[in-house]
């Protein structure tokens, strides 16, 4: 899905990546002209205005002072200037010609945001605003259900009483006949919001026909359009089974757009004329997947297929209901496609804190739910990956601080290494003498490393679920999983029902994959690592925590400077303009995380961030497999980077990524322009074709301005942009992949 950055091959501007191209072959005018025109072009964040800062999260190599080098052998770890105490010989770093540690605490850009001066008065903790409604005047069967239908609910899934959004929908779809458009939170419930109108009315059906009753092949009478599927319908298994299924008859089917357009057009026994109720779940991904045409397919051939019914008590008419957390454009959209005269259903505000601020009519607004308690912590790419560490480590201090985590990162080559560097044993090196000063030996080193791969193949055959040796401590450990659209799907639902049931702290490292329609139990914090590609996206992100009232917090990792805008989005989820989101940065998650260690206090938190930044930095060199891993990451992060929605791209622009410092968040020491990943251009080829390129656009080619070509990065996001979108459709149209039954 969104993760899967292998696919997004576009080039990365050299201007990203190298500050000054060095011109090889033709003749010396060439040269020279080359080079004159490239000093002639502008430089990033040149050219945008007297007002707008520079973006101080980039740094032009050519204007920075010359540093002197230092290499691994004799100072590894130690800042540029003034930086840090040199690491005892015994644990000194191997020889690795040409390799060169910057230090972690230097040449960081500094925030340019002032923080808001917060008020005086302590901040009420906000009342949930997804919780079951417990005031005793709301049961389901004041809403109309049968006794039957309530008595089931709290026997089997001890659902005592209704949310603000199920009271609003089961009153309204089981009175009236209307379409309607269901619109709530994340963890409100929703599924249940139309699913209890709708099988009450079938059951209904049943009480007409006295003799017969409804069966399966009565007739198929609803169908659920879902982007994935969570429960054994169709879909997710091969067609020729799925026909076998269809033609045994069923009463409602729910199923993917893609794979319901196929059988609507390839398998005769599929009769939908008494389809009465179409359900259209998670509208907003739906369109985002590209389903348009499919749906505009579907509602076309089910009006046109539409029968009177044999069975006495069909409605004439069919009910169309769309359901979705947000209400974008393209949900407006698919609105127009697919509904007629609908009714707005959204949760009263009244039912859950019996006040109304006025502003309810606010469509953008509210989308978050009110209990969730977000922060977002300022973090200079270079402290990346120390400071998630440095996050995780506090959160899992202590037993039963926290149960579930889940850290959302761009792209699955990010989400493997995280996975490796979260896993590795500290301090561990091949031939490399143990703590107690002896020489450890190869031998024994490979022996040692054959008993943890052993140890982490037992716990996961699949290799997704290992021990997070890096945040878990004597008192507390905590199982680390992965999960990524790049894995086959039954390893996908295995990781997913291990991370789900487990008992352990756990924490799950995942692209979007498994950011929308999971309810995964005890999910108490959500860590966006990277940023979401939309709001809308974030907004499904953390929305796995704080569900159905329950608590939950939520942090987002945002580089100092343009990325620092985002604040803006984040304040806007809230009905009170975020009162309660808190600001952090990394030097406090350093000095929390590493600073006060249960382990050791003998060190001082830069000390020991710097270690575990050089340890990983040596593991890295001493790995080909984790550097491979490592430089995959880099790379596929930046890809995934300029995939941003176009209306976000300000605030995540690739131009302003500090290359160099992301490398060290990587635990990459080489500068990016050496870093060679198979099927990649290598920045020196670039040099040559963009040279050529300028030469020829010289002898008299001209551009529009504005003209997409004239904004290759730009140009090829879309074009990237767009093939995500289908790699994401590929992998979740016809997958149950999240089927946890
Ligand atoms: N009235 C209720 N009381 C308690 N739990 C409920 C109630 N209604 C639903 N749930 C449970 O809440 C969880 C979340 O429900 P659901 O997945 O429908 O939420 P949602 O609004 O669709 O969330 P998202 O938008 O994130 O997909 C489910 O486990 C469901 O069983």
């Amino acid at each position: 899905m969104a993760d899967d950055g292998m696919l997004l091959n576009f080039a990365l501007g050299d201007s990203v990546i190298t500050q000054e191209a060095k011109y090889k072959g033709g003749t010396w005018r060439d040269r020279l002209s080359a080079k004159k025109r490239s000093q002639h072009q502008p430089q990033p964040g040149e050219g945008k205005g007297p007002h707008q800062p520079k973006n101080p999260n980039q740094t032009q190599l050519g204007t920075r002072p010359a540093k002197r080098q230092r290499t691994t052998d004799s100072n590894e770890g130690r800042g540029g200037d003034g930086g840090h105490r040199s690491r005892p010989q015994q644990q000194g770093p191997r020889r690795h010609p040409g390799q060169f540690a910057s230090s972690l605490f230097t040449s960081n850009p500094e925030s340019t945001h002032v923080e808001e001066p917060k008020s005086e008065e302590p901040i009420q903790d906000a009342k949930p605003t997804n919780a079951p409604l417990v005031d005793g005047l709301d049961t389901f069967t004041n809403l109309g259900l049968s006794p039957n239908l309530a008595a089931h609910l709290l026997t089997k899934l001890e659902l005592k009483a209704p949310t603000a959004i199920q009271k609003a929908s089961v009153s309204q779809l089981l009175k009236e006949e209307s379409d309607a458009f269901i619109q709530a939170e994340t963890g409100s419930g929703k599924t249940l919001a139309y699913l209890l109108p709708l099988v009450q009315r079938i059951m209904a059906l049943s009480k007409a026909t006295k003799e017969a009753g409804v069966h399966r092949d009565s007739g198929l009478f609803a169908i659920i359009l879902a982007p994935t599927l969570c429960g054994t319908v169709i879909g997710g298994e091969k067609k020729k089974s799925e026909k076998a299924r269809l033609r045994k008859g069923l009463n409602i089917l729910v199923a993917t757009p893609g794979r319901l357009a196929d059988h609507l057009d390839n398998t005769e026994v599929l009769d939908v004329s008494n389809v009465r109720w179409l359900v259209l779940d998670e509208g907003d991904r739906l369109m985002d997947l590209g389903f348009e045409e499919e749906l505009q397919g579907i509602v076309k051939k089910l009006d046109a297929r539409q029968r009177p019914s044999r069975v006495p008590g069909v409605p004439t008419r069919r009910t169309t209901v769309l359901c979705s957390a947000t209400l974008k454009m393209n949900v407006q959209r698919l609105g127009e496609i697919s509904l007629k005269d609908a009714v707005h259903i959204k949760a009263d505000p009244t039912d859950e804190d019996g006040e109304t601020d006025g502003n309810k009519d606010d469509e953008d607004s509210f989308r978050v739910p009110a209990q969730l308690k977000q922060s977002y912590a300022v973090v200079p790419s270079k402290l990346r990956l120390v400071s998630l560490t440095a996050f995780l480590k506090r959160t899992f201090i202590r037993k039963g601080s926290v149960m579930k985590a889940i850290v959302f990162v761009s792209c699955a080559d990010s989400a493997d290494f995280l996975f490796e560097v979260f896993s590795r044993e500290f301090g561990k090196r091949k031939g490399r003498k143990n703590k107690d000063g002896n020489d450890s030996g190869d031998e024994e080193d490979e022996s040692d490393e054959a008993k943890v791969l052993s140890e982490r193949e037992k716990m996961s055959p699949h290799g997704t679920i290992a021990p997070a040796t890096a945040f878990s401590n004597s008192l507390n450990s905590v199982r680390l999983h992965r999960l990524h659209g790049s894995l086959p799907q039954q390893v996908r639902t295995a990781t997913l029902k291990s991370f789900s049931r487990s008992d352990d702290p756990s924490v799950m490292v995942c692209t979007d994959v498994a950011a929308r329609g999971l309810d995964l139990p005890n999910v108490e914090l959500v860590i966006e690592y990277d940023p979401a590609f939309s709001a809308d996206d974030h907004t499904h992100r953390i929305g796995r925590t704080a569900r159905l009232g329950r608590d939950g917090r939520a942090c987002i990792f945002l580089q100092p400077g343009c990325e620092e805008n985002y604040v803006e989005i984040l304040k806007r989820g809230y009905r009170d303009g975020g009162k309660a989101l808190t600001r952090t940065d990394a030097t406090e998650i350093l000095k929390r995380g590493f600073g006060v260690s249960v382990d050791s206090t003998s060190k001082n938190w830069e000390e020991k961030t710097t270690d575990w930044q050089m340890d990983v930095e040596r593991w890295a060199l001493d790995n080909p497999k984790y550097l491979e891993m490592a430089r995959r990451g880099f790379q596929s992060h930046i890809r995934a980077y300029a995939t941003h929605i176009a209306t976000e791209r300000s605030m995540f622009d690739i131009k302003e990524l500090h290359l160099g410092h992301l490398a060290k968040s990587f635990a990459l020491r080489d500068r990016p322009g050496k870093i060679n990943v198979p099927g990649l251009r290598t920045s020196k080829e670039e040099t040559k074709k963009d040279f050529k390129a300028s030469r020829s656009g010289a002898a008299g080619q001209k551009r529009k301005a504005g003209a997409a070509d004239d904004n290759p990065v730009a140009s090829s996001t879309d074009d990237a942009a767009r093939r995500m979108r289908q790699k994401m459709r590929e992998n979740m149209a016809g997958a149950s992949e999240f089927n946890l039954a």
